[in-house]
Formats: C-alpha cells, structure tokens, sequence
C-alpha cells in the first residue's frame, strides 16, 4: 500500500522565508505578517447568535443528533468521550515541550518539501502572499526519528504519549465512523474496509501539533488560514484558548471556544464526497490574540491510502446525482497541494453539466493581504 507521505513527492512546498522565531517577532507585527480584515468580517464575528452543537457521547440519540450537526454544521463538540483527562494533559505537555525549544533545535526535525512529518509551517501557507502566525508539527507513522533529533536523552517519554494518543484517537475515530455512517443509512458491512466489527483498522491518520504563540497585533494577523480538511473526518483537541472559527452559511464565522474535556469532531473532504455532499466539509480558520499562547492537537484521519473513496450508492439515485468521482486519499492529497480549496470542485462530475459549484471556491479568500 502506498504510504501518504508519497502524496506530496509530486507537489513538493518550497516555503523561501526563513522559518520565524516568534520570539522575537513580539514588539511589532512584521509586515509580511499583516493580512487585512474586510468590514463584513468584523460584522459577522459580532452578530452571530447560533453556536456549534455540543453532542453527549453517552446520549441514546448520539447518531441522530451528529447526523443533524453533521448536516447543517460540518462540525459539533463532543463531550463524555471517554478518552482520559491524563492523555489531554500529556499531549498539551508534549506540545509545550516541543514548541518551547530553540528554533535552532526544532530545525533538526524541520519537514522537507516534499515529505509530511516534522516542524515547520502549516503546509498551506503557500497559497498565500502572508505568513501565519503559527508553526505546526506533524507525525505520521512513529515520531521515534524525529523526537530523536528534538530530546536526544527524552524523547521516549514523548513517543509513548504520541503513541497512546493515537490509539485513543483511533478506537474514538472507528466509533464515530460507524455513528455517521449509521446516520447516513450506511452500515459497516457497506464499508468493506471497517471490518467485521467496525473497528477500521487500516485507517490511515496523521497527528498534526499546532503552535500559535501570542501576538503584538492580532486584528491583522492570521493564525491558520481558512481551510477544509481532506480527511474522513478530524478530531481536535484545543487547550483552554479560544481562537478555532468555523464559516457558517448565512452567518460568518462563529467561534468555537474550548471546552474543558470536550474534542472538536469535523467533517473533511472525503466524508463530503462519500455522503455525495450531504455532510459538507467546514472551513475553519484561526485568529490569534495578544496574551495567550495557543495549542490544539489535530487528529486527521482517512481511510487506507489505496482505498477509492466515491459516493456511496445509497445516497446516489434519481433525484441525487453521483456529485463525484472517486478518488483515493492519496490522489487527494495530491489535488489539495495543487488546488488547494477548489480540490473538490476537481473531482466533481456534474458541476460543469449543471453549473453547480462547490460553495467554499468563493469563500476562500475571506481575508485579504493588505
Ligand atoms: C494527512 C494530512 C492532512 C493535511 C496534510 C497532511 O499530510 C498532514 C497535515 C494536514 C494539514 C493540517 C493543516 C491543514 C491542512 C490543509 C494542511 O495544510 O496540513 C491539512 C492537510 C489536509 O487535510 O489536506
Ligand atoms: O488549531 C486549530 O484549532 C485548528 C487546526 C487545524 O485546522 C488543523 O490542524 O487542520
Ligand atoms: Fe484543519
């Protein structure tokens, strides 16, 4: 099976600035920092009045009710998980270790651009003029390589957390799935990769660490641009700062501000095309704030590499076209380092029949350099 890292040798990112020491970018906000906010923007961060459901794990009615969240929302928090406080606090812990290190030794496990783990940039970057206000670390696979280079006598301690992180992450994402998919009127035996138990277990998923440290102005700064994921679905774990926005038809950008224990479950790209568009991918984005360093934990998670992901034919009939073609994550990523945001509308089928596009093309580019 190819493996994801094999997506990017195609498309590989050169990122010419020299990577930030956000430390001392503290006094004033460097030009190639500076985006600049529309008036519509300021507005609809104020008006907006509905907030993202809140889902109890526990509840009789969970599929129901993440079948409505996923449908009208793309996104809901999830509360009574069962994942453990201990691991949250870990996976914080490890994040505080990692980005707390001299810029020097973050470089030792810096990504190449064309590979997906280690430190840098978040990968979008290249599609805007501005830098963001972040830095991220991404493993797939074993961190072992890397956290060698960044804790040469530590980096044990930080593999275990790394690898019961992603344990929990993966029982909790397998649950969800059969949930959706329940709600979709799909059963795990449609699905022939998620086993006769539903366990999913050649699941293909990356862990991505997100830094954003405070910032001397941040009305104009921006801490991760608005984006789809391409995942199934991404399962988030923010710690106690808010900052995580998601585009909500019809009202802007409403906050998703952290709650104690609680994840952030979004739907990605290919649970969009799977569910035919019924389960739209949310576009999400990060401001940032002057006081407090923030750090969330994205767990992205998709189905094995070589896996076709296509609109389910239960979803497919006469009066709801086949939307797209199928594609699997790999090629995906592929068309995501190419297109970026408009990577749905490149394998959709019927757009150019019925002059129908997929919506987040003109929601793009929200926020403009100034
Ligand atoms: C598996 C992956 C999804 C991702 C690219 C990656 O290889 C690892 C990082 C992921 C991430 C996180 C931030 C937003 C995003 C669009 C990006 O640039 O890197 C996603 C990618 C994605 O979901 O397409
Ligand atoms: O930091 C966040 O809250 C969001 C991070 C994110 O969108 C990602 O890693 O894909
Ligand atoms: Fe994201």
């Amino acid at each position: 099976m190819p493996s994801l890292s094999e997506a990017f040798q195609a498309h590989p990112v050169y990122l010419h600035h020299k990577h930030p020491d956000f430390n001392s970018l503290q006094e004033q906000l460097p030009d190639s920092y500076a985006w600049t906010q529309p008036d519509s923007d300021h507005h609809s961060n104020n008006t907006t009045t509905s907030t993202v459901p809140v889902i109890d794990f526990k509840d009789p009615n969970a599929s129901n009710l993440i079948g409505h969240a996923c449908k009208t929302w793309g996104v809901f928090q999830l509360v009574n998980h069962g994942i453990p406080m201990n691991l949250f606090t870990d996976i914080q812990t490890a994040c505080l270790a990692l980005f707390s290190l001299p810029l020097h030794q973050k470089l030792k496990a810096a990504r190449s651009p064309d590979g997906v783990s280690g430190y840098g940039r978040a990968r979008i970057s290249s599609f805007f003029p501005k830098l963001m206000w972040s830095e991220c670390f991404t493993i797939l696979d074993s961190p072992l390589h890397l956290f060698l280079q960044l804790w040469p006598q530590d980096y044990a301690k930080y593999c275990e957390i790394v690898k019961e992180y992603e344990a929990a992450m993966k029982k909790l994402a397998a649950k969800l799935m059969c949930l959706v998919l329940a709600s979709l009127g799909i059963s795990k035996e449609d699905i022939k990769w998620a086993g006769p138990r539903g366990e999913f277990n050649g699941a293909c998923a990356a862990l991505h660490l997100n830094s954003y440290p405070s910032c001397p102005d941040p009305d104009r700064a921006m801490g991760l641009a608005a984006h789809t994921d391409s995942t199934l679905l991404t399962i988030l774990h923010q710690n106690n700062v808010s900052g995580l926005q998601v585009l909500k038809d019809g009202e802007g950008w409403v906050a998703l501000p952290p709650l104690a224990g609680g994840l952030v479950i979004n739907i990605g790209d290919l649970l969009h095309i799977l569910s035919n568009g019924l389960y739209p991918s949310v576009l999400h984005r990060v401001r940032v704030n002057r006081s407090w360093q923030r750090f969330s934990v994205a767990y992205l998670y998709g189905p094995p590499t070589n896996v076709e992901i296509s609109p389910n034919e239960k979803l497919v009939g006469p009066g709801r076209p086949c939307l797209y073609r199928s594609v699997t994550w790999n090629e995906y990523l592929g068309k995501k380092a190419k297109h970026f945001n408009k990577a749905l509308s490149a394998v959709r089928v019927s757009s150019s029949i019925n002059g129908l596009f997929d919506v987040r093309e003109d929601q793009n580019n929200d926020f403009q350099v100034g």
